[in-house]
């Protein structure tokens, strides 16, 4: 298979992780006969130092013909007095806008070796399972106006969603809850927010075309607490965008580390950009110690949603619980006994178990 992959390493860990998942790339390429071809664009904080915008033109056409995008992560101190247009995060916003990415899955699940390394009991979070299906595109992140008023006393964001982008990724949930275990749980703050009711009318009228789907509706200062109570209770979760953005880095405890999550953000025809779910990490930035399991992860869902190549997908993340299972880990995962490395290393260990298969050959799908 002949692909074109465009890579956007970005700001701060951003650069050490992608040279992970491309290295894990080339390798599945190699193993399996299909020819991928990677080429970098600037994005972020590196894109405004070079030139002087946060989303340039190049990369926003390169990424329109490409099969598929995989991002690092964007921002860091450097920009943080940046005016809005020239920070590094709008960049980010601007690329999901532009190629129309809706849809924000976010998997968690935890791999068993490290079922101890989360700060939880292990029997609160062993079981659980979770797909949290973000929307991406609207809601308070793209809202106008955006400013200050008032000689800079007073403040205004918008927090705007037509009904189409709220069907849009309600089915998005419905769907993948009816393939999954059948569970949605619809994640809102009716009790407040008007924007909130309609998101709620239009979940009551579409479970009406999934009848074997159950759906469950909570308040979202509820769910961040049941998340971490009883997160064995949850299957589906969809909600708006900021309500995603801050329940998925709470949902990353259950796995040990927000290293750990992928991300995939979609739109309907299988046009994809894959990238972790956590930032550019500026505070261990050029260490060399970012984990870069969860970019390696986002790899594997590209595989998957955007090029349909499920056994390949599988096979990374058999090699990534294989590495765990002998014990390898970066800083970030509170193991004991475990064998502590940085990100080349451990990306070293994913690549020879990619290649040995030594304990199984069997197809782990982690995400189904
Ligand atoms: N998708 C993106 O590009 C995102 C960008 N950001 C940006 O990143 C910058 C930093 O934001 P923070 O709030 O610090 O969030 P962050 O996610 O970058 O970091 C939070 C904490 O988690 C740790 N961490 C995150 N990823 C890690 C990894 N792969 N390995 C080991 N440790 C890891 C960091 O060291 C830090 O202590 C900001 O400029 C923010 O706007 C934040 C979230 C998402
Ligand atoms: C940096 C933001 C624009 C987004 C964010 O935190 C995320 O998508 O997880
Ligand atoms: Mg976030």
């Amino acid at each position: 298979m002949d692909k074109q992959i465009i890579l956007l390493p970005g700001d701060g860990i951003g650069k050490e992780i992608m040279d992970s998942a491309k290295a894990v790339l080339q390798a599945i390429a190699a193993e399996y006969n299909h020819h991928f071809t990677f080429n970098e664009h600037a994005i972020g904080g590196s894109a405004i130092d070079t030139y002087n915008t946060p989303l340039p033109e190049d990369t926003i056409q390169a990424c329109n013909n490409a099969d598929a995008v995989l991002l690092g992560a964007v921002g860091g101190p450097k920009w943080d007095s940046n005016p809005a247009h020239l920070r590094p995060e709008k960049g980010l916003l601007g690329i999901r806008k532009t190629l129309g990415l809706f849809a924000n899955i976010r998997p968690v699940k935890g791999f068993a070796p490290l079922l101890h390394a989360s700060p939880l009991k292990e029997e609160i979070i062993k079981d659980s399972d979770i797909l949290i299906v973000r929307e991406l595109t609207g809601g308070l992140y793209f809202g106008e106006p955006s400013e200050r008023r008032e000689n800079g006393n007073a403040v205004v964001d918008t927090l705007y969603y037509k009904r189409t982008e709220m069907e849009r990724i309600i089915d998005k949930g419905f769907q993948s809850a009816s393939i999954r275990k059948k569970h949605l749980t619809s994640v809102d703050k009716a009790n407040v927010l008007e924007s909130s009711r309609m998101w709620r009318e239009i979940v009551e009228e579409k479970k009406q075309d999934y009848p074997d789907v159950t759906v469950e509706h909570l308040l979202v200062d509820a769910a961040a607490m049941k998340l971490i109570t009883q997160p064995n209770q949850f299957d589906v979760i969809v909600t708006e965008n900021l309500f995603g953005d801050i329940l998925s880095d709470e949902a990353s405890v259950l796995t040990g580390s927000l290293g750990m999550l992928p991300s995939a953000s979609l739109r309907t025809d299988g046009v994809g950009m894959y990238e972790p779910v956590h930032g550019s990490a500026p505070d261990i930035a050029g260490k060399g110690i970012a984990n870069p399991l969860g970019m390696i992860l986002s790899a594997a869902l590209m595989l998957r949603f955007s090029f349909g190549l499920e056994e390949e997908a599988s096979e990374i993340e058999r090699a990534v619980n294989e590495c765990l299972e002998q014990g390898y880990h970066t800083a970030d995962l509170h193991i004991k006994n475990g064998k502590q490395v940085g990100t080349k290393k451990i990306t070293e260990i994913v690549l020879e178990n990619l290649t040995t298969k030594s304990i199984s050959d069997s197809i782990c799908n982690m995400y189904v």
